[in-house]
């Protein structure tokens, strides 16, 4: 059974839409992050699915269960849906329990089953022995935990999590993202988790589902969406791809024989790839200084610690920039030139 289908769902403020005949099928089960850029309407996404907003086009199923379509428009309230914002929302007055089991006092549920059900979430996140306390007596970790179980004690079948990570510092985040890939494996529940931090989605999710200007523009597996990016977008913004224009030459098993600048170097390319002017994605781990490659020239280098990272500038490219990874060892100087073999590298598709 699917977790959550997405059918051409459209959502317009005024003339332009927000979200843009998105379609998506986010299966039982499955932890699918929704990552773009600020503004390309992942959290208008999440409160259509939500129910917070009507949809102008397009259906919205969760389970077996139609939730939305134009003129049918199943409320928040009744879609079984828990969601986790990044401001915890959570009353400074009650305890932690008192927060937790704030869902089931609404919905008139009292009593042992009331207890045994706070207990077992916050049994979940961590925080068995926590009940008492303040929302102000814990760290912003705990919070967030408090804000996890609060969701999770209505049993949603779906979860939406929309950048719930975003307030806390770096060394806290990552902890969370184990404790979120743990709570996701001990729950089983659907999830769909909206973000901005490309890291984060890439730690967490089975899939990720790329949106830029309203629409959907690749979902794949982190590895594959890193290595075969569909677009130039997703080229750049995943992993910081560069992207460059190549002359595809020739192509023999899923291999491109490309022209770049004044080198040749083979890629990888989708079946069905032709002849002809493409953009390609080259990663720091596929381009070496040195060889018969690319002249270039160095125009900034700078330490990472452990290695030095290069941007260098194709002498036959001048508009493209390329990332190079270099160990131990001499470091060039901004202005030096340096030649750059390509082993590796991804011919976009739909830059045709
Ligand atoms: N209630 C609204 N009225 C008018 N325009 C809106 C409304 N909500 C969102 N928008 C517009 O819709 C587009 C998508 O916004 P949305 O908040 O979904 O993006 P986002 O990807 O979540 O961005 P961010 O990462 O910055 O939160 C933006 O251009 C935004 O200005």
């Amino acid at each position: 059974m699917a977790g959550l289908v997405l059918d051409g769902v459209t959502k317009r403020f005024g003339q332009a839409a927000a979200v843009d005949r998105v379609g998506l099928a986010v299966a039982n089960g499955e932890f699918l992050a929704v990552l773009g850029p600020s503004g390309c309407g992942k959290t208008t996404l999440l409160r259509l699915i939500a129910g917070f907003e009507q949809v102008d086009g397009g259906s919205i199923t969760i389970g077996d269960r139609l939730v939305s379509a134009p003129r049918h428009h199943v409320p928040a309230e009744r879609r079984r849906v828990g969601i986790v914002f990044q401001s915890y929302a959570l009353w400074p007055h009650l305890t932690v329990a008192g927060n937790v089991g704030y869902p089931l006092t609404v919905a008139g549920i009292r009593g042992q089953a009331y207890e045994a059900r706070v207990d077992a979430a916050l049994d979940l996140v961590g925080l068995a022995g926590y009940g008492a306390r303040r929302p102000a007596e814990l760290s912003g970790g705990q919070r967030q935990r408090v804000a996890l179980a609060r969701c999770l004690v209505m049993e949603p079948s779906l979860v939406l999590l929309d950048e719930p990570l975003a307030n806390l510092d770096v060394h806290l985040r990552a902890s969370m993202e184990d404790e979120f890939a743990a709570f996701h494996a001990k729950t089983g529940a659907t999830m769909v988790y909206i973000t901005h931090d490309q890291a984060e989605a890439m730690a967490l999710a089975d899939r990720i589902a790329v949106m830029d200007g309203g629409r959907i523009v690749q979902v794949a597996p982190p590895r594959s969406l890193y290595a075969e990016p569909e677009t130039p977008m997703v080229a750049g913004f995943i992993g910081k791809g560069a992207v460059v224009e190549v002359t595809v030459l020739e192509v023999e098993d899923a291999r491109a024989l490309v022209r770049i600048g004044d080198a040749t170097a083979r890629l990888r390319c989708r079946a069905g790839t032709t002849a002809g002017p493409a953009l390609a994605c080259l990663r720091p781990e596929g381009l070496v200084p040195g060889g018969e490659g690319l002249a270039a020239t160095v125009r900034r280098a700078t330490y990472k610690g452990g290695a030095t990272s290069l941007e260098v500038v194709p002498d036959a490219l001048p508009d493209a920039s390329l990332p190079l990874l270099i160990g131990d060892g001499p470091v060039p100087e901004p202005g030096a030139p340096l030649r750059v073999s390509v082993r590796d590298g991804w011919v976009i598709p739909a830059a045709r």
